[in-house]
């Protein structure tokens, strides 16, 4: 029998590529599946080319079995910052038209049969638009399972009144989560869990987590054992499918003529000999912030690829831009004086550049795509989180798995949320040094899990098991 899935990603580079990977690997696990992904864009901020040239790309590539609907939304005020979630929820109506036209087709006798909801983290409350055509709802998580199971404990927590925002700081240092090895410090809680305006959203998101038939997460069941476990003690969570890592690895740079020659000056650098700096869809930093960059790249003395932003005037309605003259904002010689070990570039080839085997080390922003990516080629890590829930990834990556090094144990601050505190040569400096050491433990910790992860992938592989999995449930959903 032909079934039929509607996904429906969050807006964001990190969120929507990799949903998009997910379907068409569904698509290409099973022949009788189809898939129409709803596009709901970010409103009225200004795009950045990325991001509307990806979107553009998907709805001129419809096909037989992987459909995608761009629905059109009105402009939002942007001197108040209306939480994703919040934002979503409004587009229930227009979603909701685009399944009918669906459900109209599939009663019809030989068409796909609807046979449940896929939706982002942050389009949880779409279960209520699955529930009205009366099909399951499940949802795709795009980061990972240590973050999405300390979202439901911290939940539960609050329901039972043992989560108490304005006492954290004072009288708790440290949390136990059941998907950690260890104890998790306050400290390093995202800001959305210590903020009073802020924490509503994400404990009314993980209540309706609860409500799910499952959860497909990006994530490799060797990769976060421990924490898959939470989804099956018995404590009545969803059913967890860790299926990735889904990864998205087409080079989009092949035409073009800037990237292509960062590539080509990476093929000359000796292997591992590059330390690769890149923060993400929404990283961008303020002048004194790249200076402390640039000195410690100057000191440290190794090659380095670095994707520099300049951060907006206004995160929430710009994304990141190019710095016009670096001369004026790098210290003074730099660019000279690293001309033949350094290039300073804007948005960076990522996937390319991290296959390159002259990359020895990356500083990221611990967005999970970019972690992802990293450890499918093999390429350790030095945590420095931004935004989102990147303090906690930083803390599985370093803290629980050994697969990277930290800049510091504790970051104050959010960039999307008043900004982050800035971080100094001294501390970036010595990370960089330690994550390019040859033959460290991090460095063959990772390349053990890389190939953990390239055999989970693989035809009887985990996530490969998982997914098929998921594909049974949903065409139970309809015999
Ligand atoms: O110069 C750049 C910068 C980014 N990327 C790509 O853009 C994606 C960025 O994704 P990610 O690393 O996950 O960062 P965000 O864009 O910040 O992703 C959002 O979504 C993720 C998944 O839910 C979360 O983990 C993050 O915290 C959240 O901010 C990755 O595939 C990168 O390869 C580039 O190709 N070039």
């Amino acid at each position: 029998m032909k079934i039929q899935l509607v996904f429906i990603p969050s807006p964001g580079i990190g969120h929507l590529r990799s949903t998009v990977e997910l379907a068409k690997r569904l698509v290409r696990s099973d022949d009788c599946l189809s898939i129409t992904v709803i596009i709901i864009p970010y409103p009225s901020i200004s795009h950045d080319d990325v991001e509307t040239t990806y979107i553009a790309s998907l709805t001129t590539a419809s096909q037989d079995r992987l459909n995608y609907e761009a629905i059109s939304v009105a402009n939002q005020p942007t001197d108040n910052q209306e939480p994703t979630q919040v934002y979503i929820e409004k587009q229930k109506p227009q979603v909701r038209d685009v399944v009918a036209r669906i459900f109209q087709y599939s009663t019809e006798v030989d068409s796909p049969r609807l046979a449940g909801f896929v939706v982002d983290m942050f389009c949880s409350s779409m279960i209520d638009v699955a529930n009205e055509f009366g099909v399951p709802c499940y949802m795709v998580y795009t980061s990972n399972a240590t973050f999405l199971g300390i979202t439901l404990h911290i939940q539960r927590m609050f329901d039972e009144k043992k989560y108490d925002v304005s006492e954290l700081e004072d009288s708790v240092n440290e949390l136990e989560f059941p998907c950690l090895t260890r104890p998790y410090p306050v400290k390093c809680l995202p800001d959305f869990f210590t903020s009073k305006d802020w924490l509503p959203f994400f404990l009314a998101q993980a209540r309706c987590f609860r409500k799910m038939k499952g959860i497909l997460v990006n994530t490799v069941a060797e990769l976060e054992p421990h924490a898959l476990k939470m989804f099956n003690s018995g404590d009545d969570l969803p059913q967890a499918y860790p299926v990735g890592p889904v990864l998205h690895l087409e080079n989009s740079s092949d035409d073009d003529g800037k990237q292509l020659e960062v590539l080509r000056w990476l093929n000359e650098q000796p292997p591992k000999s590059v330390v690769f700096l890149c923060f993400g869809s929404m990283g961008g930093f303020n002048e004194e912030q790249t200076r402390e960059i640039a000195v410690s790249l100057d000191r440290s003395g190794h090659r380095f690829l670095w994707s520099l932003r300049r951060a907006p005037q206004n995160i929430l309605t710009e994304r990141p831009g190019d710095y016009t003259n670096l001369e004026e904002v790098l210290p003074e010689g730099f660019l000279d004086r690293t001309l033949d070990r350094g290039k300073v570039i804007g948005w960076a080839p990522q996937v390319a550049v991290l296959e390159k085997p002259a990359i020895g080390g990356f500083v990221t922003h611990c967005g999970w795509n970019s972690m992802l990516e990293s450890l499918w080629f093999g390429v350790p890590m030095v945590t420095w989180p931004l935004y989102a829930e990147q303090k906690i990834n930083a803390f599985a990556m370093v803290e629980e798995l050994g697969l990277a090094v930290q800049i510091r144990k504790f970051f104050r601050g959010d960039m999307l949320v008043g900004g982050m505190e800035i971080v100094t040569t001294v501390d970036i400096e010595r990370a960089v040094r330690c994550v390019m050491e040859n033959d460290s433990e991090v460095r063959n910790r990772v390349k053990e899990m890389a190939e953990k992860c390239h055999v989970a992938s693989m035809d009887g592989g985990s996530s490969q098991v998982a997914l098929q999995k998921f594909i049974q449930d949903v065409t139970e959903n309809v015999v």
